[in-house]
């Protein structure tokens, strides 16, 4: 492998400590000089070891001169090191949480402080991936009411440290972002797109970044065949709302420090969008949950109970579990290929994932759906009585449910997971939604089938041609593989429930869902798999001697 020419390499005082300080095109390293002979102690992971670091360069916030008293007055035996910088980088804790760590360099040479400063800035401004500018939306009322606090307190400085200077609009009523994206902004100023709020929050930046993307390149998106343009500004979120599954699903964590460096770092995730029609008229875009049923009368009910804060779903939750209504209907999808896997496959949608980057066109799949228009033919069709009806287009992972809804569904693959849970007895449920929260596979029960689709469409009881609902009366039913008997003989509400987007519900039970792919991009990475470790030997850094200076 060719080896990156070395930039600078200084000795200089940390702590008390002298180190050996070394930056090449990609990374910058520190270790003791006492143990700098010693090969054995030398840079075995990104972090490194307690007498040696590694940060890669994409991973440095900032770089700054350091001016205290306690700076003036440093020194080591008689020698002073009144000069200092100071690099703010990204380290790692626990569980994909990240925090913004400081080091400090000292020395006795004023110019070198200068050139080690601008040495580093020089790095940074070749990272062209990271926004200058970025336009944020607070929900100051959601989740536990803390976004303008969150904001101030542990984002604003950070976004000010890496130079990144924010227009800050604290929204005023529900669907002020949704509307003042679509219309008002001036987006051109801007690199992404901030929102600080909880999944409802993301929606109206969603949909008022997405229409106005139609709007600009002349797209009709409420024509059902519409190719949509995607969103050429990220989106960042900062956690502050009640659920903040799509946070949680896309960083790992929902920490707002965390999303806060992830944006700063300019890191891309590119995102799966769900159009929602009815009568082939757009309702919304759905990133994470669209659920009918148990999650749409949960929704429905929690509504109501929103002063409660997040624990309105504790509460709603049981509610609606002990209620225990199912619903009749007839889903109906286009299955994706095998290229995507399946909903069982236990492939983990994980940074870098492989399956996202074959980016499978699902457009030409939608005309051949359209064009199939009511005939099975390569359709899966199921009727029956339902308790609920999910689809999960990324895994819906979140502190309730660290696996998620689906946990091997991906962000960014042009599918949908769609979960379909029979009517069982409330027990068969209650054992069904546990396996949420634990290791154990939610799908392995004889009342849950999953697959994995590109389109699909519910159709309530009431509103299915004559000829299904005559199947129904004769106890037949159409699967995927075939028509086959119904075992299902209990009686079901004949009542609709409601979908629920993303948080939010819709106003029709009638739906046609298609996954438009990769169709946003998130300030996120995915859940990364482990410590990364940089991928060429760290001793080379300070082989051979350097030019000490
Ligand atoms: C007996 C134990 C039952 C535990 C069941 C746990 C199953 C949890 C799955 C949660 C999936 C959540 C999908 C995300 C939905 C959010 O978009 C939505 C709105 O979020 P926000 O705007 O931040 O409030 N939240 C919900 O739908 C709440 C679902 C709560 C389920 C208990
Ligand atoms: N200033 C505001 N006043 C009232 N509602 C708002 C305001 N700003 C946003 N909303 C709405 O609040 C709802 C919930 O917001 P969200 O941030 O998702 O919190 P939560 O996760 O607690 O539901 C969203 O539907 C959003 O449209
Ligand atoms: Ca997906």
């Amino acid at each position: 492998m060719e080896k990156q020419p070395r930039l600078l390499c200084s000795r200089l005082l940390r702590g008390h400590t002298q180190v050996e300080v070394a930056l090449n095109n990609s990374v910058l390293g520190w270790k003791d000089t006492d143990r700098s002979r010693k090969r054995s102690s030398g840079f075995s992971s990104l972090s490194g070891t307690a007498h040696s670091h590694v940060v890669p360069v994409c991973e440095i916030v900032a770089v700054c001169k350091t001016e205290d008293d306690n700076t003036k007055k440093k020194k080591l035996g008689s020698q002073l090191y009144p000069h200092a910088f100071t690099v703010s980088y990204v380290s790692r804790t626990r569980q994909h949480q990240w925090c913004c760590s400081d080091v400090t360099f000292h020395s006795a040479d004023l110019t070198l402080c200068e050139q080690w400063i601008q040495v580093i800035n020089e790095q940074l401004s070749l990272l062209t991936n990271r926004p200058r500018s970025l336009l944020v939306y607070i929900n100051p009322f959601g989740g536990k009411q803390r976004g303008t606090r969150i904001y101030e307190q542990k984002v604003a400085p950070l976004f000010r440290r890496a130079c990144i200077s924010a227009d800050v609009i604290v929204t005023e009523r529900a669907n002020h972002a949704r509307d003042h994206l679509k219309t008002e902004a001036s987006l051109d100023k801007f690199d992404g797109v901030v929102c600080v709020g909880g999944d409802g929050m993301f929606s109206e930046i969603l949909h008022g970044l997405v229409t106005r993307t139609q709007t600009d390149h002349g797209v009709d998106q409420n024509q059902p065949e519409a190719e949509l343009v995607p969103c050429s500004l990220r989106i960042g979120i900062i956690p502050a709302g009640s659920t903040d599954c799509i946070c949680f699903a896309t960083v790992g964590t929902n920490d707002p420090v965390t999303s806060a460096l992830h944006i700063i770092v300019g890191d891309t995730q590119p995102m799966d969008v769900c159009s929602v029609l009815h009568d082939d008229v757009l309702l919304r875009y759905s990133v994470s949950l669209l659920g009918y049923g148990f999650y749409g009368d949960l929704l429905t009910d929690s509504e109501r109970k929103r002063w409660l804060g997040p624990a309105r779903y504790d509460l709603s939750g049981v509610k609606t579990f002990l209620s225990h209504k199912c619903y009749e209907g007839t889903v109906s999808f286009l299955p994706a290929g095998d290229d995507v896997g399946n909903p069982r496959d236990e492939l983990l949608c994980r940074s870098g994932c492989h399956v996202c980057q074959r980016k499978a066109s699902s457009n030409g799949k939608r005309r051949e759906l359209s064009a199939e228009k009511e005939t099975v033919c390569g359709l899966g069709v199921i009727r029956g009585k339902f308790i609920a009806i999910n689809a999960a287009s990324m895994s819906c992972a979140c502190p309730r449910s660290p696996q998620g809804l689906s946990p091997y569904a991906h962000l960014a693959d042009g599918t949908t997971d769609l979960i379909l849970v029979r009517k069982c007895s409330r027990w068969d449920f209650l054992r069904h939604l546990l396996r949420h929260t634990n290791q154990d596979d939610q799908f392995d029960h004889s009342f849950v089938e999953v697959y994995r689709v590109r389109m699909f469409r519910f159709l309530p009881r009431d509103q299915e041609p004559v000829s299904l609902e005559d199947q129904s009366e004769t106890g037949l039913e159409k699967t995927a593989s075939g028509p086959m008997c119904s075992v299902q003989t209990t009686s079901c509400s004949k009542a609709h429930s409601s979908w629920c987007c993303d948080g939010e519900i819709l106003p029709h039970a009638a739906i046609q869902v298609s996954v438009q792919c990769q169709l946003i991009r998130l300030f996120a990475r995915g859940i990364e798999e482990q410590q990364q470790c940089v991928s060429e030997d760290p001793c080379t850094l300070w082989a051979p001697e350097p030019n000490t200076h």
